[in-house]
C-alpha cells in the first residue's frame, strides 16, 4: 500500500487570521496512512509550523544562493528555519515570474543541500499541448530543471499551464503520456524511487480517480486548498484509497 502525498499549495494567499484554517487541517491529517504538507506564504511558515508540528510546513520559493547580497531574497536554509520541511519549487507562476530552468535547478540544489525534501513542478502550456508537443516539452523541462548531483527526498509535480485555476483536468491517456515520460528521465538519473504528483484544478471529486491511478503518488492542490473544509474532503477520499491495494509503494 502506497502512502499518498498530498501537498496544499496556498500561494500569496494567507495572513496570521489563516492560523485556524492551518489548525483545522493539522486535524483531519493525524492518521499515519497518509503523509500532508501544507506550503504557506514565508510569512506563515514559522507560526505554522509552530501551532501544527504534526503537518508538515512547505515553502514556495527560494533564492539560489546561500547568503548573499541578494535584496529581499529568503534562502532554503532561511526557511528551513523558520520551519518549512519540503519546498515546492519550479512553479510556472515563478518561471512566469523569470525563473529559467538553469535558476531552478540551482534552486533545487539549494533547497537539498538546505535538507528540504523538493517538490519539483513542470507542465506544458496550451499551445505546447495543441501541438501534440507535452510529453516532449515536459520530459526535457525537467532534464534542464534537475541539477547535477541529486539527493534523496524528490518529488516531481506535473502541473499542465492550462489545467491550473481553470477547472479542466487533462484525460487519463494525457496523464499517462507525460507521466511515462517524467518517470523515464528519472530513471535516468537514478532516481527511480521519486514520487509523481499530478496538479491542476483538483478538486474533492476529482481526488478518487487521480489517485486510483498507479502512476500517480499524490497531489498538488491549488485554490482546493484554501478552505480546511475542502482540503480535508480531499485528504479524506485520499485516506480512503490507502485501503485500496495499490501495487506500486514508491517511499
Ligand atoms: O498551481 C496549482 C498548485 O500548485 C494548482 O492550482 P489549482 O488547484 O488552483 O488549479
Amino acid at each position: 500500500m502506497t502512502h499518498p502525498l498530498i501537498v496544499g499549495n496556498w500561494k500569496m494567499h494567507g495572513d496570521g487570521a489563516w492560523l485556524d484554517r492551518v489548525a483545522a487541517i493539522a486535524g483531519a491529517v493525524a492518521v499515519p496512512q497518509i503523509d500532508v504538507a501544507l506550503c504557506v506564504p514565508a510569512t506563515l511558515i514559522h507560526r505554522a509550523a509552530t501551532i501544527a508540528p504534526g503537518l508538515t510546513i512547505g515553502a514556495q520559493d527560494c533564492h539560489w544562493a546561500a547568503t548573499g547580497a541578494h535584496t529581499g531574497a529568503i534562502s532554503a536554509m532561511m526557511l528551513r528555519e523558520a520551519g518549512a520541511q519540503v519546498m515546492i519549487l519550479g512553479h510556472s507562476e515563478r518561471r512566469a515570474a523569470g525563473d529559467d530552468d538553469a535558476h531552478v535547478a540551482a534552486k533545487v540544489a539549494a533547497a537539498q543541500n538546505a535538507g528540504l525534501r523538493v517538490i519539483l513542478c513542470v507542465g506544458e502550456s496550451a499551445a505546447e499541448r495543441d501541438d501534440g508537443a507535452a510529453t516532449a516539452r515536459v520530459r526535457a523541462q525537467l532534464i534542464a530543471s534537475l541539477p547535477e548531483r541529486l539527493t534523496a527526498g524528490l518529488t516531481i509535480a506535473y502541473e499542465p499551464i492550462w489545467a491550473i485555476g481553470r477547472g479542466v483536468i487533462p484525460s487519463p491517456v494525457e496523464i499517462t503520456s507525460v507521466v511515462d515520460g517524467i518517470r523515464s528521465v528519472l530513471t535516468a538519473r537514478n532516481v527511480a524511487n521519486a514520487r509523481v504528483l499530478y496538479g491542476g484544478s483538483v478538486t474533492a471529486a476529482a481526488t478518487r480517480d487521480l489517485l486510483a491511478r498507479t502512476d500517480i503518488d499524490g497531489l498538488l492542490v491549488g485554490a482546493a486548498s484554501l478552505k480546511p473544509a475542502t482540503f480535508s474532503e480531499i485528504i479524506g477520499a485520499a485516506i480512503g484509497l490507502t485501503n485500496l491495494d495499490r501495487p506500486k509503494p514508491r517511499l
